[in-house]
């Protein structure tokens, strides 16, 4: 079974191309939302998070507060890399966990999407990466749309902390296009045609 990662920045469509791959059946790991659920739901880390950015990291309710934690993180480098130290290896392990079980249920391939394949790492646990490429406007663009509760600022801000497009580029064994310019499903239909294959 082949292990497939699925990169690129904020709002270049990672989502959209994962959408595209699940209607064709193939199972999808969403690295961002698994981190928030792992963040929720695994006790050592939530202590651990506790510890490291105060009571304020959850709400009354006990679920995290994306918003106090975007806001200390996106604008220090030091406590992002110290959030990172503490949820990537937990993200990593729960990958495992639910490929090999992908593996038993007889999956021909798998996708694991997430923003930060090559900055956690994590790449090493995939057999082969697809970034998905849209030039920086175009991204930002999206992002104010989808998101409304972030301001251009906050948009460039994360990409700071992101690795740039090119390099990205340069490393990956497939890129897909995601601008205005090419049409999405025959890039998506000729990579599954391949991955099926083998
Ligand atoms: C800080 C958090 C709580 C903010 O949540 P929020 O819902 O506001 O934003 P969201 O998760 O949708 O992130 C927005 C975009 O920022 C980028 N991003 C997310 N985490 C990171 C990070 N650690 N470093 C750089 N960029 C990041 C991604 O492009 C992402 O899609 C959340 O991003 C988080 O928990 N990040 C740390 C875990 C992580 O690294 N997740 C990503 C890969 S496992
Ligand atoms: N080809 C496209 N045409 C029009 N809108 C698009 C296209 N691709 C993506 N979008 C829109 O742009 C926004 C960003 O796309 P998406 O959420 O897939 O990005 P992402 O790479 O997953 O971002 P993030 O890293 O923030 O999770 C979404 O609202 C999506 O619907």
């Amino acid at each position: 079974m082949l292990r497939i990662g699925i990169t690129g920045g904020i709002g270049s469509g990672k989502s959209v191309v994962c959408r595209l791959f699940r209607v064709l059946g193939v199972p999808v790991y969403d690295a961002d939302s698994r981190a928030k659920w792992v963040m929720a739901h695994d006790a050592v880390l939530r202590a651990e998070l506790l510890a490291a950015f105060g009571s304020k990291v959850f709400d009354t309710a006990g679920q995290l507060n994306r918003t106090y934690l975007a806001q200390v993180a996106f604008q220090n480098p030091e406590r992002l890399a110290q959030l990172n130290g503490l949820v990537h290896p937990r993200v990593g392990y729960d990958f495992e966990q639910w490929a090999q079980a992908q593996q038993a249920a007889g999956a021909s391939y798998i996708l694991k999407e997430a923003a930060l394949l090559y900055e956690s790492g994590s790449y090493q646990q995939l057999d082969r990466i697809i970034t998905v490429f849209a030039p920086q406007a175009v991204r930002q663009a999206r992002v104010l749309l989808r998101d409304p509760h972030r301001t251009a600022d906050d948009i460039l801000a994360i990409i700071g902390k992101q690795m740039s497009e090119e390099e990205k580029m340069s490393r990956a064994d497939y890129v897909l296009h995601n601008d205005d310019k090419h049409l999405l499903i025959p890039q998506v239909l000729r990579l599954d045609e391949q991955f099926r294959r083998g």
